[in-house]
C-alpha cells in the first residue's frame, strides 16, 4: 500500500511521519502527500491553465514544438517520446519548461542543461503562472527532499547542496482518451522510472496512475488537485547506494482526457550522484543527457 502522509506534520519533524517516509522511499518508492502549502483551488487553476494550452489547434502549439530546437523546451506532440523501448511511443502531448541560469555557459555547463523556455502567446497569463508555480514547487521540492535525507539517515542537507542549479524540468502531461485503436503496446506513458532524484506529481484527480508492487501486479494510485504524488528516480537510487527505490510506473489511458503535472527534481549538471566510496563519478548532467536521448524522439534522431 503506497502511504499518505502529511506534509505539515512531516516538514515540522514529526517522527511518525518521518518514519511513513523512510518505509516510502526504502520498500516501496511512491507515497502521497496531504496537507501541503498548494491550495486546491490553485493547483485546479493551473490545470485547466495547461488544459487551455493543449486544447489549441495544433498549429498554434507547433511554434513552440520542442522537436524544432536540440533541446526540451515547450511543446512535444503526440508520439514524441518513447519511455519504454518495448511499447510504442507514448500516446500523450507535453509541455516542458525548466531552469534558467544564464551563467551556466561560463560554469562549463552544457546548454541543453538550461536551454532558454519557450512560451505560448496563449492562454493569457500562461507564463506568469506556470514560472509562479515552477518557483514554488520547487521551494517545496527542496525541503522535501532534506526531509528524506534525513528520514532515511542522512543529514538534512546531504543531497540539498547539489540543487543550487538544479536540472528541474516542470512538465504538464496531457492524455487524450485512449483510442479505439489502441493495443497491448500502447500507453499513455508507458512503464518507466524516473531519472532525476524525486518526482512532485500534481494529478487532476482523474486516476490512470498505476505503481508495479513487488509481486508483479499494478497498484493505482491518485492525489486530488492540492495533494501530490511523489516518487523518487534512478539518480537518487544510485546516489543512495540502491537503498532508495525508482520504482516503474505507467498510464495506460482511459474513456476521459486526463492531465498531470510532474516536477522533475534534479541535482545541478555537475553533481556526483555516484553512491559513497565508488571511485568512479557519476555526473548528473551525463546520467539525464543519456536518458533523454533514449526518450525524446527528436534528440535521438538528432544524433544520428
Ligand atoms: O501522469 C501521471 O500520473 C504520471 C506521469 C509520469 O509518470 C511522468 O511524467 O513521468
Ligand atoms: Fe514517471
Amino acid at each position: 500500500m503506497i502511504p499518505r502522509i502529511d506534509a505539515k506534520a512531516l516538514l515540522g519533524g514529526a517522527a511518525a511521519s518521518q518514519e511513513a517516509v523512510r518505509a516510502a522511499a526504502l520498500e516501496i518508492g511512491f507515497m502521497v502527500l496531504e496537507n501541503t502549502p498548494f491550495a486546491p483551488e490553485r493547483m485546479a487553476g493551473l490545470i485547466e491553465t495547461y488544459r487551455g494550452f493543449f486544447h489549441l489547434p495544433e498549429a498554434q502549439k507547433a511554434r513552440v514544438d520542442m522537436a524544432a530546437t536540440g533541446s526540451n523546451r515547450g511543446w512535444g506532440g503526440m508520439r514524441s517520446e518513447q519511455v519504454d523501448p518495448g511499447s510504442n511511443p507514448d500516446l500523450k502531448e507535453v509541455f516542458d519548461c525548466g531552469y534558467e541560469w544564464p551563467g551556466a555557459g561560463r560554469a562549463g555547463a552544457p546548454e541543453r542543461y538550461y536551454a532558454p523556455n519557450l512560451w505560448p502567446d496563449a492562454p493569457e497569463g500562461f507564463r506568469a503562472e506556470v514560472e509562479a508555480y515552477y518557483r514554488e514547487a520547487l521551494g517545496f521540492c527542496r525541503a522535501l527532499l532534506g526531509a528524506v535525507a534525513e528520514a532515511i539517515g542522512e543529514d538534512r542537507g546531504y543531497f540539498a547542496e547539489k540543487f543550487a542549479h538544479p536540472m528541474a524540468l516542470l512538465r504538464a502531461n496531457w492524455y487524450p482518451a485512449r483510442p479505439d485503436w489502441a493495443g497491448d503496446k500502447d500507453f499513455g506513458i508507458a512503464p518507466h522510472t524516473d531519472y532525476g532524484c524525486l518526482t512532485l506529481l500534481a494529478t487532476d484527480g482523474a486516476p490512470g496512475l498505476e505503481v508495479l508492487r513487488r509481486d508483479g501486479s499494478w497498484e493505482p494510485v491518485s492525489a486530488p488537485p492540492g495533494a501530490f504524488v511523489i516518487n523518487f528516480g534512478e539518480m537518487l537510487e544510485m546516489w543512495s547506494g540502491g537503498r532508495v527505490r525508482a520504482t516503474l510506473h505507467r498510464v495506460r489511458g482511459g474513456a476521459a482526457e486526463r492531465i498531470s503535472i510532474p516536477l522533475f527534481f534534479n541535482p545541478q549538471w555537475d553533481a556526483d550522484v555516484s553512491p559513497k566510496g565508488t571511485q568512479v563519478p557519476v555526473r548528473a548532467g551525463d546520467h539525464l543527457s543519456r536518458r533523454y536521448d533514449e526518450t525524446y524522439l527528436h534528440m535521438s534522431k538528432a544524433k544520428g
